[in-house]
């Protein structure tokens, strides 16, 4: 199994002696057999022929950027290179012990960054895997960085596929790197042993280049500059924020102005079209409806029509002048009644939720470092957001971070930044990190309790010193930010177990706030009632009688994540003209598990009945799902990793 030159995996590896007779028919001008030489490969020889190179012979005498053309570069490509950084070292991390290079090169095939393991190189051939080397295919011939860029696409050239011979110790897989308006901008590589090849490697790399072409999206498009809209979609609510997620910004007079890969497939558009459409060209949704939504509730994903296909889901951000330009009102009166109704909006009558809501709202002036305490889904990222919104920073950045979601390499640079320093003279900084984009608003931190403990020495520092020093060594940064942490953990405990330092757990909790489990509240019908309203402008949507009973008698191991999600499946099933949810409005799975179950009063289930339930849930998805866990999860409405825990606390 090989993949092909566009990573798709294809059957067969040619044998090395068909590439070296099928090198020979191209010198003799002979026709390449199509079984042994792909017709990407085919093409990048004959360009490499036609550039006067011989496979066999000494190579001329390859140009290597001097160390001020080198900086140059590097300079020009400032923003390339800092969003590469993290990246490449994760997959450096990745790929550590396998005798391979982590490269990214520029537009003209110039290594710009080189990271990992020279040792499998002679001392001769190190110098070609250094920053400054050149590995276009004019100069080096079918290779994985220059032919990517020839081809505008992803590669793998393994061995004797190189043009030249003395390149053949190399296995070589590279992915390109575009702007959001599609213009190439570099090459990601993985260059090494080519007794190391791993078919795996292209879809690696090319999901890293994924990785730095979304950093660049959302750095060039961020609300707080950006003046237009961005979309993100997903065939599913679930995939809005993850790596699949179709990214669309908009200018305010509906003019597309960029994008990323996932979101021209999801429209049917190429990067040609994509400077030439208008919203208007490819949803069904008109801009002022979008702006509206924008406006109205940003956060709640809607349903969006892509002309003559899909229907998608779409999670919108709007920059401040859009966000701000509401009618005439003057935008501190329309701010303050943002504030007061971000923590009204949430109150839906349960009288525990209400209690935490009237001590957020006495706590949002004050920048008490809060603990938010609650199940997975109950809703504490949307409660720290609503206190954001509470507080005097509401007109800073709100910055999240997820710490179980990352690698610890990535935290570390995502959350402190590093300095470009490291590999050039130059004195302006690679990427400033989320604790500095905190400054003046509100840093919360998701699942505190999964910090690895060199990072909670780390976060331990800067808020005693209130300084923040990147990566790389460069100078510390003075940052004011108000901290919201939340965990589903017992911190105690892992302070106990040694998992938590007990120093930081004092300084990040001056007060703890709960959500209660949504099993746990009195008010479903309130919270229906209210979702459906946002879901379903101007219509009104009752939920059929024995349908409300099995839902207030459910345990919802999701909490409101999954509530939410359920009521966006049934309002996507729901016609035109109906106005009753019914049971055919669920999806399979969850209409199982919620008909066996006598209506019963949820306030009053023992813990035992829960846990039973929730288990009998689990085993059923996963059953259902044939035993994968990320398809039972997406049918649970819960995401993996709670799956797994939930998995661990019912079989206790
Ligand atoms: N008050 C609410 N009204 C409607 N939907 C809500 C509300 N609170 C949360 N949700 C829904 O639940 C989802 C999860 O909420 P949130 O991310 O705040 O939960 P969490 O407790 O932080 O979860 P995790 O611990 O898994 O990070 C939201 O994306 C939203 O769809």
């Amino acid at each position: 199994m090989r993949p092909n030159a566009s990573g798709q995996v294809i059957a067969q590896r040619p044998a090395p002696g068909g590439l070296r007779l099928a090198k020979r028919a191209l010198l003799e001008g002979r026709e390449l057999s199509a079984s042994v030489v792909g017709p990407e490969l085919a093409r990048s020889w004959q360009r490499s022929l036609r550039a006067g190179l011989q496979p066999a012979g000494r190579m001329p005498g390859a140009p290597h950027a001097s160390g001020p053309q080198l900086a140059r570069a590097l300079e020009l490509q400032r923003e390339l290179v800092a969003h590469a950084r993290p990246v490449m070292e994760f997959l450096a991390e990745q790929t550590d012990g396998t005798e391979s290079m982590v490269i990214l090169a520029g537009t003209d095939g110039v290594v710009l960054q080189a990271l990992g393991d020279l040792q499998f190189v002679s001392r001769a051939e190190r110098v070609a895997l250094r920053p400054g080397a050149t590995w276009s295919e004019q100069v080096r011939g079918t290779n994985a960085i220059g032919t990517a860029l020839a081809e505008g696409q992803a590669i793998v050239v393994h061995s004797e596929e190189h043009y030249l011979e003395r390149n053949a110790f190399l296995t070589c897989a590279a992915a390109p790197i575009l702007a959001p308006g599609g213009q190439l901008l570099g090459v990601l590589d993985v260059s090494g042993d080519h007794r190391g090849y791993h078919p795996h490697t292209i879809g690696l790399v090319r999901s890293a280049a994924r990785m730095i072409e979304h950093r660049l999206f959302e750095t060039r498009h961020d609300a707080r500059h950006w003046p237009g809209l961005v979309l993100r979609l997903h065939a599913q609510p679930e995939g809005i924020g993850t790596l699949a997620e179709g990214l669309l910004a908009v200018r305010e007079d509906g003019a597309l102005a960029g994008a990323n890969r996932a979101a021209l497939a999801m429209l049917g558009l190429d990067w040609p079209r994509l400077a030439r459409c208008r919203v208007e060209d490819v949803l069904a949704e008109p801009v002022p409806l979008l702006m509206d939504w924008v406006r109205r509730s940003p956060s709640v994903p809607r349903i969006v029509h892509v002309h003559g296909g899909a229907a998608l889901w779409v999670r919108m951000e709007a920059g401040r002048p859009i966000a701000a330009s509401r009618g005439a009102a003057p935008v501190s009166t329309v701010e303050e009644a943002a504030a007061v109704d971000a923590l009204a909006a949430l109150d839906t009558g349960d009288l525990a939720l209400r209690a935490t809501l009237q001590r957020a709202r006495k706590l949002a002036p004050s920048a008490i470092p809060l603990l938010v305490q609650g199940e997975s889904g109950a809703g504490k990222e949307v409660l720290a957001r609503a206190m954001h919104a509470s507080s005097p920073r509401r007109g800073h950045a709100f910055v999240a971070v997820n710490c179980a979601a990352l690698p610890e390499a990535l935290i570390e640079a995502e959350l402190f930044g590093y300095e470009r320093g490291a590999f050039t003279g130059a004195a302006r900084e690679g990427a400033t990190g989320r604790i500095r984009e905190a400054h003046g608003g509100t840093l919360f931190l998701d699942e505190i309790g999964d910090m690895p403990l060199a990072l909670q020495t780390r976060l331990l520092r800067v808020l005693q010193d209130r300084q923040v020093t990147p990566l790389g060594g460069g100078k510390a940064v003075g940052v004011d930010f108000w901290l919201i942490c939340a965990t589903h953990r017992d911190l105690r405990a892992q302070i106990e177990a040694g998992r938590f330092r007990e120093d930081l757990f004092y300084r990040l909790n001056g007060f703890t706030l709960k959500v209660p489990a949504l099993r746990a509240r009195s008010d479903l019908e309130a919270l229906l009632a209210t979702q459906l309203a946002q879901l379903l402008p101007g219509r009104e949507v009752q939920v059929e009688d024995t349908l409300l009973a099995a839902l207030r008698a459910y345990a919802w191991p999701g909490n409101l994540r999954q509530l939410a999600s359920t009521l966006r499946t049934a309002c996507a099933l729901l016609d035109a003209q109906e106005s009753v949810i019914g049971w055919h409005h669920l999806c399979d799975d969850l209409a199982e598990q919620l008909r066996p179950q006598e209506p019963t009063d949820s306030a009053g289930a023992q813990p035992e009945d829960l846990r039973s339930i929730s288990r009998d849930a689990i085993r059923r998805a996963l059953d259902d799902a044939g035993g994968n866990v990320s398809e039972a999860a997406r049918r649970l409405g819960i995401s993996r990793n709670t799956l797994y825990r939930r998995i661990g606390e019912t079989s206790a």
